[in-house]
């Protein structure tokens, strides 16, 4: 078997992954992500972006090829000890926010960090920190249906950014947002990634995003290409307008 390169945090081999209905999502994708950077995945829908990093995050377990994180395999560990991964270093922001209803925003965010063992007291201190540098200091005692879905989202990100995880998998983090929002949130989420050396893999179908990252890797139908034009305008908005039009 061959050994990853050493300054790859993640590193993946001939990924291969088939849905349980049979959809294809992965055709042979080969990557590495080295410590610290922020590496994009672009790509248009369904072309693999979301399905790519929950096999490097050890959310699907991997059917066929290898992900190695700091050159331990993941590709054969058992759902326990991926769990524990996923809990210890790694940190995952979706796409929609998904909060936990009966806790209210500060308990919402400092739970990852409790979970990894840090006191109540200290958790709550970091997540206030984090609410505010995302723009919701003003909320951290409302539940998350009294917020916003962009106000959520920035909770969402604040909970994935305070433990610090050695990797961020960002899919689509700003989708909910405005446009106007999503340049600063992203901003905010890349320089806290470089001042606390935390690895991104961040999911995107926009050029625009994609240009705030070191590298990026094009996707399209779940292979690795050269280059992809991707829209300046998310694939949604257009979506959006269009229904707006024949209402
Ligand atoms: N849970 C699922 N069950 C069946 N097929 C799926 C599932 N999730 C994704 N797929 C299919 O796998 C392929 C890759 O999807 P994936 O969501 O990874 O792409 P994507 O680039 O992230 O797209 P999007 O931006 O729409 O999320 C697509 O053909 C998609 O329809």
């Amino acid at each position: 078997m061959e050994a990853p390169p050493d300054n790859d945090v993640l590193w993946a081999r001939a990924l291969h992954f088939k849905h349980h209905d049979g959809s294809p999502a992965l055709a042979g994708v080969s990557l590495g992500v080295r410590e610290g950077e922020i590496l994009a995945v672009s790509g248009p829908r369904g072309s693999g972006k979301t399905t790519l990093l929950q096999c490097l995050a050890g959310l699907l377990p991997v059917q066929r090829g290898e992900v190695w994180f700091n050159s331990t395999p993941v590709h054969n560990m058992g759902p326990v000890t991926r769990e524990r991964l996923r809990r210890d270093r790694f940190g995952w922001i979706d796409p929609a926010p998904l909060l936990i209803p009966e806790l209210n925003v500060w308990e919402n965010t400092a739970l990852p960090l409790m979970l990894r063992g840090t006191s109540r007291r200290r958790a709550k201190v970091a997540a206030l920190e984090w609410l505010e540098r995302l723009d919701v200091g003003d909320h951290t005692r409302k539940r998350p249906h009294e917020l916003l879905q962009a106000e959520r989202q920035r909770v969402a990100i604040a909970r994935a950014l305070a433990p610090a995880p050695t990797v961020l998998f960002a899919d689509e983090p700003t989708a909910p947002l405005h446009r106007a929002d999503r340049a600063q949130v992203l901003r905010t989420l890349t320089t806290a990634a470089r001042s606390h050396g935390i690895t991104v893999v961040l999911a995107t179908p926009e050029a625009e995003t994609a240009a705030l990252a070191d590298r990026t890797v094009p996707l399209l139908d779940g292979r690795r290409v050269n280059t992809i034009h991707l829209p300046e305008v998310p694939e949604t908005e257009g979506r959006t307008a269009a229904c707006s039009l024949s209402v």
